[in-house]
């Protein structure tokens, strides 16, 4: 008998979980997105697990510690609990393949585009990708959840400008995180 497998939101998170000022690493500048609380907690309330993959390159860069990344990730995942709201996991990428601290500097298969968080993700949850959405604000993101199969990839307004060749890549564009909802039978 085949086990019974989980459905996942992944999300990016600079860009669509906080504005992307720019390598955020402290909680006073991350600033949470109008509408990412309760969408998210229909979704988790439907039976999704929201998963978080995001690249943070800052570390490599030397802008801010994983210790940093990891401090802040605590505190935006109480703040998720503070709305009653499970975060599953958060899964990051230190690297860059060109600008870099040495032992970060790698062409590793975690870092968007390339799908490693998704599937490490998909793996560790036992989740079906074919009952999956994963929502990102850039290309990037686009390409690693079709890499890893995601069937639903939405690109959101919230974040980077996005030219054609990105929109052409999502199934979905919204405007903001609040319109998703709308677009997925729960
Ligand atoms: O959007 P996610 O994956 O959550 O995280 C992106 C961030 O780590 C940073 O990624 C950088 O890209 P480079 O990593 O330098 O290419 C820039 O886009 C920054 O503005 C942004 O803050
Ligand atoms: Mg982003
Ligand atoms: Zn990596």
């Amino acid at each position: 008998m085949t086990e019974l497998q989980n459905k996942a939101l992944f999300l990016d998170r600079d860009g669509v979980v906080n504005v992307d000022h720019g390598y955020v690493y402290q909680s006073e500048e991350f600033e949470f997105i109008d509408g990412i609380f309760s969408t998210c907690k229909k979704f988790y309330d439907a039976g999704y697990k929201i998963i978080v993959v995001t690249n943070q390159s800052g570390i490599g860069r030397g802008y801010y510690t994983e210790a940093d990344f990891l401090a802040l990730t605590q505190w935006m995942k109480t703040q998720f609990s503070n709305h009653n709201i499970e975060i599953a996991d958060v899964y990051f990428c230190p690297h860059h393949p060109k600008k870099a601290l040495p032992e970060y500097l790698k062409q590793c298969d975690c870092r968007k585009p390339a799908p490693g968080m998704l599937l490490q993700g998909i793996k560790e949850h036992n989740i079906d990708p074919k009952h999956c959405i994963m929502v990102g604000d850039k290309l990037s993101d686009m390409q690693a959840a079709k890499k890893a199969h995601i069937a639903t990839r939405v690109l959101v307004r919230s974040g980077q400008s996005f030219d054609e060749n990105a929109k052409q890549s999502a199934d979905l564009v919204i405007d903001s995180i609040n319109d998703l909802p709308a677009f997925i039978t729960l």
